[in-house]
């Protein structure tokens, strides 16, 4: 579904990517971590196109989509969130929502202004069938109305799902759904992400500081430190693999 082929990224004389190469498998959730500045928000920055990497190639669905623009690559199905919440913070829940619909349904404004009559028409009734099961599917009919800055921090990360989930994507990039979430909040969000997979059999890409998120929901984990990857495979081989252990060691000393 995804590749990523040694991928390099500097930023002047700083290494933040340097020969990053893995697959991920469609329908399966795939995690990347490692330790703070290990550049994993710099690798979802490449995979979905608002970094150009110096080296390296990012191909989707076989096809190599690195000279794409990210609203091309969302048009292709590759959706993300971003590690702070990017939602029109002064529009309501639904809005936001069908904001994601729209990328999802017309290419882009001037076309859809071109649409006319039962065109038109048919796709509004697309658009209303796919908020409405998002809305319902993340049991957020109550907050449809609020605005984004009333709510809570663990629903606003959870309205953003919900506009990404409106895309209908292929592949959904998740850059840390549970940062700064309670318990409950960290738990009811897990159990989205993987309804999401169940029901839409989306493939998905995590990055998460949370290691028992990780460890719980993916199929396969991707380690980078600075900016190298270090480790890649199941959960449970990538926990008892000494470079990884290692690295942590590293950032907490
Ligand atoms: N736009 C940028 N300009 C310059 N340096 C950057 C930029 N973005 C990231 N970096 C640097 O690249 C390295 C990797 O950063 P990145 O944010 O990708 O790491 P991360 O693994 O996502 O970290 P964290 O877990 O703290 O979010 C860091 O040294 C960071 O300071």
């Amino acid at each position: 579904m995804l590749s990523v082929a040694d991928v390099h990224l500097s930023f002047g004389g700083l290494k933040a990517l340097q020969g990053v190469s893995f697959d991920a498998a469609a329908g399966e959730i795939t995690g990347i971590i490692g330790p703070n500045g290990a550049g994993k928000t710099s690798l979802f920055n490449v995979i979905s196109g608002f970094y150009k990497p110096n080296q390296g190639h990012i191909l989707f669905e076989g096809k190599d989509v690195s000279g794409l623009k990210p609203d091309a690559r969302a048009h292709k199905g590759m959706s993300r969130t971003f590690q702070n919440i990017a939602l029109f913070r002064g529009m309501t829940v639904l809005d936001n929502i069908k904001l994601g619909c729209h990328t999802n349904l017309s290419a882009n404004v001037w076309s859809s202004l071109l649409y006319f009559g039962s065109a038109q028409r048919e796709e509004l009734k697309a658009r209303k069938e796919i908020e409405e099961e998002v809305i319902d599917f993340l049991e957020i009919d109550h907050i449809r109305k609020a605005p984004i800055t009333a709510l809570s921090y663990g629903l606003q990360k959870r309205v953003e799902l919900a506009r990404a989930l409106a895309m209908r994507p292929k592949l959904l990039m998740l850059d840390e759904p549970v940062a700064g979430m309670n318990r409950e909040e960290t738990a009811d969000m897990a159990r989205f992400i993987l309804d999401a997979q169940a029901r839409f059999g989306t493939t998905i890409l995590l990055v998460e500081h949370d290691m028992h998120l990780v460890m719980d929901i993916c199929a396969k984990v991707v380690v980078l430190n600075f900016g190298k990857q270090i480790a890649d495979g199941v959960p449970h081989e990538v926990a008892h693999n000494q470079n990884v252990i290692d690295a942590y060691l590293g950032q907490a000393g």
